[in-house]
């Protein structure tokens, strides 16, 4: 599922008017914390329990759709705004990444149109995570913005093989920053898995690639 982009108040009250979670950032292209909303909303787009619950996220422009944003009470951007049935279920006011995440979650899983479902198991999560792509990598921040020296180190190894990847940011989600160091026994982030197998992290990818090791590991 991609995050849409809403262009006009009709587009908007189609958007909202399903009985399926429907979250709307209200966004303006000169905020910087708006970019990273989207980039959290993006990676919760792509978990399969928000794909599965058949919810769909959206951006606007606050200032573009001000009648909106007046009915809304949208005092500043980003506010993230989560709607079923056209109607407000909850809200977050600013840039908090854990509160979007966790109400999104919480909200999609729930109450779906189908009525209550189970929660899916945190273990169920991370092993489609870890199966989301051959070669899964685990970092802060993403490829364009990592946000931490070993992640950067890593993305500029892996760019180098010119093998296809997909990243997670495990700082848009604390539940899998925390449960996935438990359940692969590995304590740090950057982590790095081929075909759901942890290889380890930017240590093991650096050792890897001096012994010539490492294109054979990417593409086992
Ligand atoms: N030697 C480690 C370095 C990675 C590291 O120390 N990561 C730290 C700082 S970014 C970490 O993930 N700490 C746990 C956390 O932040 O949850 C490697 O080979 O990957």
């Amino acid at each position: 599922m991609s995050v849409t982009s809403l262009d006009t108040a009709e587009n908007f009250q189609n958007f909202i008017r399903t009985p399926v979670l429907t979250v709307v950032h209200f966004s303006a292209d000169w905020a910087e914390q708006c970019k990273q909303v989207t980039e959290v909303l993006k990676e919760l787009a792509k978990l399969p329990e928000v794909q599965s619950s058949g919810s769909k996220i959206a951006i606007c422009d606050a200032e573009k759709l001000s009648e909106v944003s007046l009915q809304y009470k949208i005092d500043s951007v980003p506010t993230v705004i989560l709607f079923r049935n056209g109607a407000q279920v909850d809200r977050v006011d600013g840039a908090d990444a854990a509160q979007i995440s966790s109400k999104v979650k919480a909200q999609s899983a729930n109450k779906t149109a189908l009525g209550d479902v189970a929660p899916v198991k945190l273990e169920d999560r991370l092993k489609a995570l870890i199966n989301r792509h051959d070669v899964m990598v685990f970092m802060k921040g993403n490829r364009d913005q990592p946000r931490c020296g070993f992640s950067k180190t890593l993305i500029q190894i892996l760019n180098g093989t010119g093998v296809s990847y997909d990243t997670f940011d495990i700082l848009t989600d604390e539940e899998v920053r925390q449960g996935l160091k438990e359940y692969s026994d590995w304590p740090t982030y950057p982590q790095l898995y081929v075909k759901g197998e942890l290889i380890g992290g930017l240590d093991i990818i650096k050792e890897l690639q001096s012994n010539g090791e490492l294109e054979a590991t990417l593409k086992p």
